[in-house]
């Protein structure tokens, strides 16, 4: 079943465009990124998702039902991690955890969830006392109740260290296990890449990108830097011929016996071959992938080509959601 499915949805405030015409499904049990700068529209879309929000146009649908007419229904099966989310200073973990089952009318044990989180211990301790990465486990707590079917997380890393960091992912792969599906919205992109099976990238409230973070990679060409180790140092005239061939950004010294090379990935070879018609011997090579952040800088930024409009990379073998096949890199 379809746990999400927004079809042409824009909200205007104003004369702000916060969403323009947004496409998306999220099928049951995935773990979806949603990634954009600051400002794209992401919190709208997750504001529309629970009818917080209206939608100007389009229509939304979560875990079957109509978001709009059918909301509470949405919000009972709905956990959701709110950005910027605080604790009530003087009550317990547990009584923020018991407030919770309360508002969502269910029966549930609050230490059970606590422990989820890894927040037993600290179950009769007053919030107001918790870390950063304790509050934000005591929301996650919170919107675990109820064993809701889609979790809808609104930047869950923000503030949290790399320890807290790991936990949250490891909270949300084991909720994913049990078969919830998971919305992610965030910034922090090793956490996205560390979790999720599909990203979309809003960009000015546009999707401009959906697909798995290894369709992306394929989609863009991001460049790869190849790192070349030879048997003898490279002279400085074949390091410029190197640097002058077609697909080639970068040249670098790594040392005396490598470099490092930043290329399209149909550069790769022409590389390699070029270096052993000087007389010089490739011992090794290895490919550093670009990460999610380059990936996520080539849709975004205004002034690198990604040329993939999702709409052109099937030629690449990479499978867009057809519901942004329309859409065009914003300008
Ligand atoms: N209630 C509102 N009234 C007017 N403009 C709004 C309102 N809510 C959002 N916007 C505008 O809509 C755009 C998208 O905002 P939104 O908060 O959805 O972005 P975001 O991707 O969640 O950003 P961030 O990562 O900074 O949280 C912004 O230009 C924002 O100023």
């Amino acid at each position: 079943m379809t746990a999400i499915e927004l079809d042409g949805v824009t909200k205007r405030f104003e004369d702000v465009t916060a969403v323009s015409n947004l496409s998306l499904t999220v099928e049951e049990g995935e773990v979806f990124g949603f990634l954009g700068p600051n400002g794209a529209g992401k919190s709208t879309t997750i504001n529309v998702l629970l009818d917080f929000v209206r939608p100007t146009a389009g229509t939304v649908r979560v875990l079957g039902h109509d978001a709009r007419e059918e909301s509470v229904a949405v919000r009972e099966r709905t956990g959701v991690l709110p950005e910027g989310f605080d604790v009530y200073d003087r009550l317990t973990g547990r009584a923020h955890v018991e407030f919770a089952i309360d508002s969502k009318e269910v029966d549930a044990d609050p230490d059970a969830v606590l422990e989820r989180v890894g927040l037993a211990d600290a179950a009769d301790r007053k919030a107001g006392g918790y870390s950063k990465g304790m509050r934000q486990r005591l929301a996650l707590a919170m919107a675990l109740v109820g064993d809701p079917d889609l979790l809808i997380l609104d930047e869950p890393s923000s503030g949290l260290d790399p320890a807290g960091a790991k936990e949250m992912r490891e909270i949300v792969l084991s909720e994913a296990e049990r078969g919830t599906t998971v919305f992610f919205s965030s910034h922090i992109l090793e956490q996205v890449e560390a979790v999720c099976d599909r990203v979309g990238i809003l960009r000015a409230g546009e999707l401009v990108a959906v697909d798995s973070i290894e369709g992306l990679r394929e989609a863009t060409d991001a460049d790869a830097t190849l790192r070349v180790a030879v048997d003898d140092r490279v002279d400085d005239e074949v390091i410029a011929e190197i640097r002058s061939l077609a697909g080639v950004q970068s040249v670098d010294r790594d040392g005396d016996d490598a470099l490092r090379v930043t290329c399209d990935s149909d550069a790769k070879t022409t590389v390699v071959t070029e270096l052993e018609e000087h007389g010089i011997t490739v011992t090794d090579f290895t490919t550093e992938e670009a990460s999610l952040e380059d990936l996520f800088l080539a849709y975004t930024e205004d002034d690198v080509d990604v040329g993939v409009d999702a709409g052109e990379d099937e030629a690449d073998g990479a499978e867009p959601d057809s519901s942004v096949e329309d859409t065009e890199v914003a300008r």
